[in-house]
């Protein structure tokens, strides 16, 4: 991560966003919400600023208003966030993708291999760090695909085949236009007017739900590909949950949540066996880890910016993982393993963690997956379960969801 930079924009006019670039929607378990009336980007700054942005923003926010966008990767890097005066409660419509079938070209960034090579790579330096006083116990790496399309993409189907799992949390978040937009980000003006940089996604990842005083995160860590195959789908599952590799893969995340959580909570608790859960493609571990706070009053999305990003992204311990990452990924993760998600005008709200995501543009989009590799990750494993976690956006795109997955050479 780069040095830290304490400063904040002037406040940007408000803009008159159409219902394509509608700044902010989210719709899963928790319902249907977004953005209406007037709205205003917020000023935009890295994480050490934003309570400050936040409670100022929050002061002169209407009861009925709400703030919602996305933060990323980076701590250090500015986030993207929205505020509206009104809230709409609206479920994504439900859509079809239209009859032609688009012509696709799918370029792995870097390729399965080059990923292979790197999950070695991380696991080397594990091993060679393992007497340090702190040593590195987790790092979480993550490879794209950039696919460009003979037509302009349509996100409002690929969001509403998105909300079709009813277990994930569909999203769509406008982002500020890229300042590397790169040789391969196609749009295309003659028929997408506005031309927006998108977030869109499933997340299956509760960062922290907030309510009054009680909040609670829900971290996934430790995965398995599901299968159509009844039988192999539940040995997948029993796999998974007997896993040493996962569990303490799984554990580091639980442990960091709980640390950085206690100072704030009166009272903290997690059981200490995860659970199974699923989305329509991947197994996880997951813990359900319930707090209540000291301060009732603290905003979701700081609570949020407290947490990012967990060990379920970047890695342990921390700063040192995020640094790895940075030279071992060739494609900066930008807004992908951040967190989008909202805070209403009393501070309550919800945010997940932005994976399951792809950067949409025109005709271009950028899909993102990772994986935590930990001593004991096989390369071509990580490899496959990568490959695995594009279904969900590969799917809603109308590409075959297993085609990221690499032919197991053996
Ligand atoms: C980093 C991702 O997934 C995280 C969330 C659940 C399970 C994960 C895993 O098993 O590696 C990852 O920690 C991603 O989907 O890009």
């Amino acid at each position: 991560m780069t040095p830290s930079r304490h400063r904040v924009a002037p406040s940007p006019a408000p803009v008159d966003l159409s219902a394509r670039t509608a700044p902010f929607l989210f719709q899963g378990p928790d319902g249907a919400i977004g953005a209406t009336g007037t709205l205003h980007p917020l000023p935009r700054g890295p994480l050490a600023t934003l309570p400050d942005r936040i409670s100022r923003a929050m002061e002169g926010m209407a009861p009925t208003g709400l703030i919602g966008g996305a933060l990323p990767f980076d701590r250090d890097a500015d986030d993207c966030l929205w505020m509206a005066d009104q809230t709409s409660r609206t479920p994504i419509a439900a859509r079809t993708q239209p009859e032609i079938a688009p012509t696709w070209t799918v370029t792995p960034e870097p390729s399965a291999e080059a990923y292979a090579e790197a999950v070695q790579q991380a696991l080397d330096l594990m091993k060679n760090q393992a007497n340090l006083p702190q040593p590195l116990r987790k790092i979480v790496l993550a490879r794209t695909l950039a696919l460009v399309c003979d037509q302009v993409i349509p996100v409002p189907s690929v969001l509403a085949r998105l909300c079709q799992d009813a277990s994930v949390t569909a999203f769509q978040v406008a982002l500020p236009p890229s300042t590397d937009t790169g040789p391969d980000t196609v749009t295309d003006t003659a028929t997408d007017t506005d031309g927006a940089r998108l977030l869109v996604g499933a997340s299956p990842e509760l960062l922290v739900r907030k309510s009054g005083a009680q909040i609670l995160s829900h971290p996934l860590a430790g995965s398995a590909r599901r299968r159509s195959d009844a039988a192999q789908d539940r040995a997948a599952a029993q796999a998974l949950t007997a896993s040493a590799k996962d569990l303490r893969e799984h554990a580091i995340v639980v442990e960091f949540i709980l640390d950085t959580l206690a100072p704030h909570c009166t009272t903290l608790t997690a059981p200490s066996v995860p659970e199974i859960t699923s989305s329509a493609t991947m197994w996880h571990l997951g813990t359900p880890i319930r707090g209540e706070l000291r301060d009732a009053d603290m905003p979701s999305v700081q609570i949020a910016g407290l947490l990012h990003p967990t060990p379920a992204v970047c890695g342990s311990p921390r700063d040192r993982a995020a640094q790895i990452i940075q030279q071992l990924e060739p494609v900066a993760r930008d807004f992908y393993a951040g967190a989008v998600g909202w805070t209403a005008a009393n501070g309550d709200g919800a945010w997940y963690v932005s994976i399951r995501c792809a950067e949409i543009q025109g005709r271009s989009a950028r899909l993102y997956a990772g994986a935590g590799i930990v001593p004991g990750s096989v390369p071509a494993q990580e490899a496959a379960e990568t490959g695995a976690k594009f279904a969900a956006l590969l799917r809603a795109l109308g590409l075959p969801h297993d085609m990221a997955i690499p032919t197991d050479p053996h």
